[in-house]
């Protein structure tokens, strides 16, 4: 089972403001694409675009061939996952419960869970180190706690195509590696046929981890490939309107700000 995104001339607009001018690309399985640009740039924005769930001042996105727009709500929730940029819980909950949730797109009969849910559920807990967790109320998470429970959810959904909105923002950097560790470890044990898309402000894990990588410039540009390409010093410098040199060391590399003397 897999999925492959196709964005064909999308434009976004916010107001009278263009965030993406004219973006052709696909997202293909196997592949981990990260979107990165400045504060405002429109990452939230495309991703909801790239959902089906805002409509783009032009262009189309489709799934598998067919467009996002004519898919059947139901059949769409079980070939594409989201992680929005945050949760709001208004009840009590325990922490399984809510990622049980996820795996509505997958009931059947009366919807009642089978133990293959709850498996999966278990599952997804255990991939994020969050077994000990099943049972907490999801109101007495940490806010990175209740984050991991949210991709612990999204893993569990099981879509081939997987949109997370900023899943790292509230994770140490212990988690954010585990995180994207535990995103890698999902997507190789089903052989690559899932694509992952996730928006993130840290240059050097997206470089690290994402195959691929699309960095929005505010001012309607976006530049797509490899990721190591794609956030090189000088493009990511000119995005982020601030000077940041490449530096090698040990065979590790990082982006770094050239701070004023
Ligand atoms: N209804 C609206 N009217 C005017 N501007 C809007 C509206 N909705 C969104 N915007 C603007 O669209 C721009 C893109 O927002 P978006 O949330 O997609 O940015 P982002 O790249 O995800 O930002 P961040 O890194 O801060 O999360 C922002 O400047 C936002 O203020």
């Amino acid at each position: 089972m897999n999925a492959r995104l196709r964005v064909t001339g999308l434009m976004l607009k916010a107001a009278s403001r263009t965030l993406v001018e004219s973006l052709t690309q696909t997202f293909a399985p196997g592949e981990m694409w990260c979107i990165a640009g400045p504060n405002g740039a429109g990452k939230t924005t495309l991703i909801g675009a790239l959902a089906g769930l805002s409509k783009a001042a032009a262009g189309s996105v489709s799934l598998d061939g067919v467009d996002l727009a004519d898919w059947r709500a139901a059949d769409l929730a079980r070939r594409r996952g989201l992680m929005p940029q945050s949760s709001h819980d208004a009840f009590d909950a325990t922490v399984l419960d809510i990622v049980m949730l996820n795996r509505f797109p997958h009931l059947t009969g009366w919807g009642w869970e089978s133990e293959a849910d709850r498996h999966a559920a278990h599952a997804a807990l255990d991939r994020l180190g969050l077994a000990a967790f099943a049972a907490r109320d999801v109101l007495s998470l940490s806010g990175g706690e209740r984050q991991r429970v949210a991709l612990a959810a999204t893993l569990c959904q099981d879509a081939p195509l997987l949109l997370l909105d900023e899943p790292l923002s509230h994770l140490d950097l212990h988690h954010q590696i585990d995180c994207l560790h535990a995103l890698n470890a999902w997507m190789r044990e089903r052989g690559d046929t899932r694509t992952v898309i996730f928006s993130c402000h840290d240059l050097n894990l997206a470089r690290r981890y994402a195959t691929h990588a699309l960095l929005l410039d505010g001012a309607g540009r976006a530049h797509a490939g490899l990721a190591r390409d794609v956030l090189s010093a000088e493009r990511a410098s000119a995005a982020f309107g601030y000077p940041l040199t490449l530096i090698r060391e040990g065979g590790h590399e990082a982006l770094v700000p050239r701070f004023p003397n």
